[in-house]
């Protein structure tokens, strides 16, 4: 079975690159759908398993999705099929995605509903209201939904989204761009993925004003095309760099990270004592001078509040703090899995409804863990980088959707880390790990 083995202790230093973001590139994937003419040339795609099963869904309908360095060309031209494959969609939830541009363009779409992950329950109630809204029909059979446009195409409409979700924001302002008139989204989610989705449908002739604030009004056009763009660094992948380096560093430096993407989390490295460096082109980063991060009081919430996607890894870092930290989850139900992972090396973590109290320890010892899901994989790693002797982590899948070379890129700055794929022999290993 493919795993991550760690050696805690070594410090962490030089430079490491953040790549683009997983959360905009899926999107911007999914919004070449929207291009009956010319061709999107997209760079700064980040190599994640997620980004293949959403380059493979696109190819499966018909796009000619080219790889080349660093990026991506599709042309969408001659899309044959409303119906993304089953085996696809499953994989990944941000597929759902696909619908609004399906939709928009060919009239209908009939895409798998996500079920559940490993983080609570995600529905898309909102995503198909919005899409109602704007005059679609939307049956939900054999675990498919059917969504279809009225005779005379999506009308645009004004739609107040009880949350703001991120991914019905996306479907929405997707469907809206080839839509009748004006559509205005209301309570809209705010995050940075999305101004980049904004950015690259207005290059490819869309008219999306707002995005980024509450309120984003989209006047729709009769024709988009494909366009050039360049993704936005990922600010998760950057935020879980930090950590690291607030923890173990001797002066790390994240280059492409975007401090203004990144407030509340740089708000709360400073807090627990972390001296953060804002550059031109990226953050740096040291411990607290103590050597001994500060309890914090966290909380996750919609941007530009605390990201849910970081709150593992800060969950990992206040393990050992100076005392006793809360990590309250909002977002999502059931994002505490890998408590019980951290529990397992040394942790003193207790789970009070949705909220987690950290009592902090001198120190984490290293075990077998397995990760959860993305974000829990990555706060194992970081746990396992301060933790004596040998962690070794499975569920590789889960990192593999999300996180860039993880392995090498930690294994630049110094850190003592290996992975296995399969059935290769550990070196390193020993009892500890088991
Ligand atoms: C691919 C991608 O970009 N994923 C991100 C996106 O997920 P995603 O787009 O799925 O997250 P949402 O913003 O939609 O979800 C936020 C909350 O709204 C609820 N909800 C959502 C839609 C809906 O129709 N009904 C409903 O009740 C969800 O269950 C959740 O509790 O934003 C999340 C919140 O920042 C991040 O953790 C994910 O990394
Ligand atoms: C929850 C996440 O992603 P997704 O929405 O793709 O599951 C994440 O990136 O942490």
């Amino acid at each position: 079975m493919a795993r991550i083995l760690i050696e805690g202790g070594h410090r962490l230093e030089g430079s490491v690159r953040v790549s683009g973001a997983k959360n905009a590139v899926l999107p911007i994937l999914a919004a070449s759908l929207l291009a009956a003419e010319g061709i999107s040339e997209i760079d700064e795609v980040p190599h994640l398993l997620d980004v293949e099963n959403m380059a493979n869904t696109v190819a499966a309908l018909g796009a000619v999705v080219e790889w080349k360095r660093g990026g991506v060309r599709i042309n969408a031209q001659n899309i044959h099929s409303v119906t993304p494959p089953y085996d696809l969609v499953r994989r990944m939830r941000a597929s759902f995605v696909v619908a609004g541009p399906l939709l928009a363009r060919f009239g209908e779409a009939s895409i798998a509903l996500p079920g559940g992950c490993n983080i609570g329950p995600r529905p898309v109630d909102l995503h198909i209201k919005g899409l109602e809204a704007m005059g679609a029909k939307a049956t939900v059979e054999n675990g498919f939904v059917h969504l279809k446009a009225p005779a005379g195409g999506l009308r645009g409409a004004r739609i107040y989204l009880d949350i703001p979700s991120v991914g019905a924001t996306q479907n929405i302002m997707m469907a809206a761009a080839l839509a009748e008139g004006q559509t205005v989204i209301e309570n809209a989610a705010k995050e940075p993925e999305n101004v980049d989705l904004a950015n690259y449908l207005n290059a490819m002739g869309a008219r999306v004003r707002g995005a980024g604030t509450d309120i984003i009004r989209i006047d729709g056009v009769d024709v988009m095309h494909g366009a050039s763009h360049s993704v936005i660094p990922d600010r998760i992948e950057a935020g879980t760099f930090l950590v690291a380096g607030a923890l173990m560093g001797n002066g790390l430096y994240v280059e492409n990270a975007v401090s203004q993407h990144i407030m509340s989390l740089i708000a709360k490295l400073e807090e627990a004592g972390a001296q953060i460096e804002d550059r031109v082109d990226g953050i740096k980063v040291w411990p607290c001078e103590s050597g001994r991060m500060r309890p914090l009081d966290v909380k996750t919430h919609y941007y530009p509040s605390y990201p849910t996607d970081m709150q593992a890894q800060m969950l990992a870092a206040l393990t050992v703090a100076s005392g006793t930290s809360t990590v309250t989850e909002t977002v999502f139900e059931n994002r505490f899995m890998h408590v019980a992972e951290l529990q397992r090396m040394g942790a003193n973590i207790h789970i009070e409804g949705r909220t987690a109290v950290v009592d902090g320890v001198d120190r984490l010892s290293g075990a077998r863990v397995t990760s959860t899901d993305l974000r829990a994989g990555a706060a194992l790693v970081i746990a396992g980088l301060m933790a004596d002797g040998l962690t070794e982590v499975h569920g590789l899948h889960h990192i593999d959707r999300g996180y860039d070379n993880l392995v090498g890129k930690f294994q630049a700055i110094g850190a003592k880390i290996e992975r296995y794929d399969d059935e290769e022999t550990i070196p390193l290993r020993a009892e500890s790990a088991g």
